[in-house]
């Protein structure tokens, strides 16, 4: 896993905590904030916006990644993501797939429980891209030689 340094861990974990703020989720009212830290250390929030058609629905982790990318960055550091729940959630496989195209497999993913305490990072739980999602298909496997 790639380590981040202990300030920009907390500066990350804060951006998802208030990336919430900006959930649109009056059908679910389950509010859910993201938050990027760029290779040049910048920091892109991201929230979950749902649709009364709900398949339209953007999860924050695309929304994040979706914003940054279409603003010209597409190296990332880590990924913080947190809920009003009090244990961490999890990617949903949509997320986790998105997440694989822009990020390195090593690359930290935090997960944020509601009441956390930033400063002490308890309950924080950390993964890496590629334990949300093993034996993943990605970019690569385009290039990969097809006999015939
Ligand atoms: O990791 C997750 C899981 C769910 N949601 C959103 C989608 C929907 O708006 C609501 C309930 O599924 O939470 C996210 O944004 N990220
Ligand atoms: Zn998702």
């Amino acid at each position: 896993m790639t380590t981040i340094s202990s300030p920009d861990r907390e500066r990350l974990i804060r951006a998802a905590i208030e990336a919430k703020n900006g959930a649109y989720s009056p059908y679910s009212k389950f509010r859910v904030g993201a938050a990027l830290l760029t290779a040049d250390g910048q920091i892109i929030k991201g929230a979950n916006v749902e649709n009364a058609s709900y398949g339209g629905t953007i999860c924050a982790e695309r929304t994040a990644i979706v914003k940054a990318v279409s603003d010209g960055t597409r190296s990332f550091i880590a990924l913080a993501v947190n809920t009003d729940v009090a244990q961490p959630i999890s990617p949903c496989g949509i997320c986790r797939q998105v997440i694989r195209e822009f990020c390195a497999l090593e690359m930290p993913i935090l997960l944020v429980p509601a009441g956390h305490d930033s400063a002490l990072s308890v309950g924080v739980l950390e993964r890496t891209v590629e334990d949300l999602l093993p034996l993943s298909f990605g970019p690569a496997d385009l290039e990969l030689p097809r006999p015939g």
